[in-house]
């Protein structure tokens, strides 16, 4: 295919999602089935650059002065590819495949110097969002949110139950030559963003996945399971364990000692977690997938650490999501803040005196984070907040400079809020709370 076809390919598929509003895995799955001559260079090309219609289409529909898919893709290829007017016209006149030529307006658009933008369109936000990140970053937040639109790198989690990182990156750099060690974390492998014309990296598909030796883990996700912090031979309870990321880190953290109690309200999404498990190698996690009644009730006041990977909008990972930016409303947010204010309560159960709740979630924003901490404190003295960093430390992971970097995350409660502008990761809020030993 030429560009003119991709790009009209493109403009199709950012319709699907934004007008009939299908996830974008699906869109671009479907457009494939359709057009089985588009090769799989152009299919991620294309791919590439609906991601960063959505990322963009803040400032893109200032500039462009519309917010629909054509503009968008339009503004993407401006904006985010770099393009100028005229190259993006010598695509289109280039292919009888491609899309109408540019319009006069839409040549003076992509002509016009960079307009004066509002700060949700220099931040790549929706406008309802605008006070929450000023909230969260005050004068960054253009900035954070700017860094929350590029495109995300490949993250793996060495599985020393199974192997050491050296080993491990040899392992990798076979077969992904760009994958490197860490800054942050001395188990984690990153492999850089890469062109975003070109297909992601296969970490899933390299023989050291499939020995568990790597598990695919954003580096934010990574260091907020090290807020559990020294945990072998200890009782964990890891209430909201979903698909089981955090599991697994947890018990890579153990050393297989001890024991990791996986739970999920709904029983449905622990699916995923047996063969993860298995691959991984892990023995010590019981994965109790029961109602909370009948599965948990032994364990209450028990645990040395309970686990809060809490629901949240998963504001913190639009990197990789673009599309949940747009799709997020308030009514969502609301529901998210009832769910992590009934979580907490619930959950802090199961922490035994003297024992760490630890509070984490996907998210930027502070009615998510830093606004239920306050009020979970609040409703429950016999809790206190911690430094989370401190936490961290006691695994012996977080590298000099990893120390560094996280630590000028720390906020109110002392708790982290890390994002892609400050340490390059997916926002995480990561808080830790320690209940009283008379509690
Ligand atoms: C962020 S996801 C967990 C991801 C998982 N820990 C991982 O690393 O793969 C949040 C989980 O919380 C669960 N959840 C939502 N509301 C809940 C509630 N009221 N009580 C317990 N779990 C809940 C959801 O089912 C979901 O699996």
């Amino acid at each position: 295919m030429r560009d003119g076809g991709r790009i009209a390919g493109a403009i199709e598929i950012v319709d699907a999602v934004l007008n009939r509003h299908q996830p974008v895995k699906d869109a671009l799955r479907d457009w494939g089935k359709a057009h089985r001559f588009a090769g799989s260079g152009d299919r991620a090309w294309m791919s590439g650059l609906v991601m960063d219609a959505l990322r963009h289409r803040a400032s893109s529909r200032v500039q462009m002065g519309q917010d629909t898919p054509r503009g968008l893709v339009l503004g993407a290829l401006h904006r985010g590819w770099g393009l100028s007017a005229e190259a993006i016209a010598e695509r289109l006149a280039d292919d009888p495949h491609a899309p109408s030529a540019l319009s006069e307006a839409e040549l003076a658009a992509l002509d016009a110097p960079s307009a004066d933008l509002p700060l949700a369109a220099q931040a790549e936000i929706p406008d309802w969002l605008e006070p929450s990140f000023v909230r969260a970053f005050g004068g960054d937040a253009a900035a954070e949110g700017l860094a929350m639109a590029t495109r995300a790198p490949v993250d793996l989690r060495v599985n020393t139950l199974k192997t050491d990182p050296e080993k491990a990156q040899a392992a990798v750099v076979a077969k992904l030559k760009d994958a490197a060690l860490s800054e942050l974390v001395a188990n984690a492998i990153r492999i850089p963003g890469t062109d975003p014309r070109a297909k992601a990296p296969p970490a899933d598909a390299i023989p050291a996945y499939g020995k568990g030796w790597v598990e695919v883990q954003d580096i934010g996700s990574q260091i907020a399971a090290l807020a559990a912090g020294m945990i072998e031979g200890g009782q964990i309870l890891d209430y909201c364990a979903g698909a089981g990321g955090k599991t697994l880190a947890l018990a890579a953290l153990s050393a297989n000692s001890g024991q990791v109690h996986a739970w999920d309200y709904d029983w449905r999404r622990l699916r995923a977690i047996w063969p993860r498990l298995q691959r991984a190698g892990v023995r010590n996690v019981q994965v109790h997938d029961g109602k909370e009644d009948e599965a948990l009730t032994a364990l209450a006041d028990k645990m040395d650490v309970v686990f809060i990977d809490a629901p949240c909008t998963g504001s913190g990972t639009w990197r990789r999501r673009p599309d949940s930016k747009w799709r997020l409303k308030p009514e969502a947010l609301e529901r998210r803040i009832a769910e992590q204010t009934e979580v907490l309560e619930r959950a802090s159960r199961y922490v035994r005196p003297g024992g760490r709740l630890v509070y984490v979630t996907c998210s930027i924003l502070p009615e998510e984070n830093e606004d239920r901490v306050a009020a979970f404190l609040e409703s429950a003295p016999d809790f206190r907040a911690e430094p989370a960093l401190g936490a961290m430390m006691e695994t012996g992971l977080l590298t000099g400079e990893g120390e560094v970097q996280v630590g000028a995350c720390a906020g109110r409660f002392d708790a982290l809020q890390l994002t892609p502008a400050r340490t390059g990761t997916d926002g995480f809020y990561i808080c830790v709370m320690r209940r009283g030993e008379g509690g």
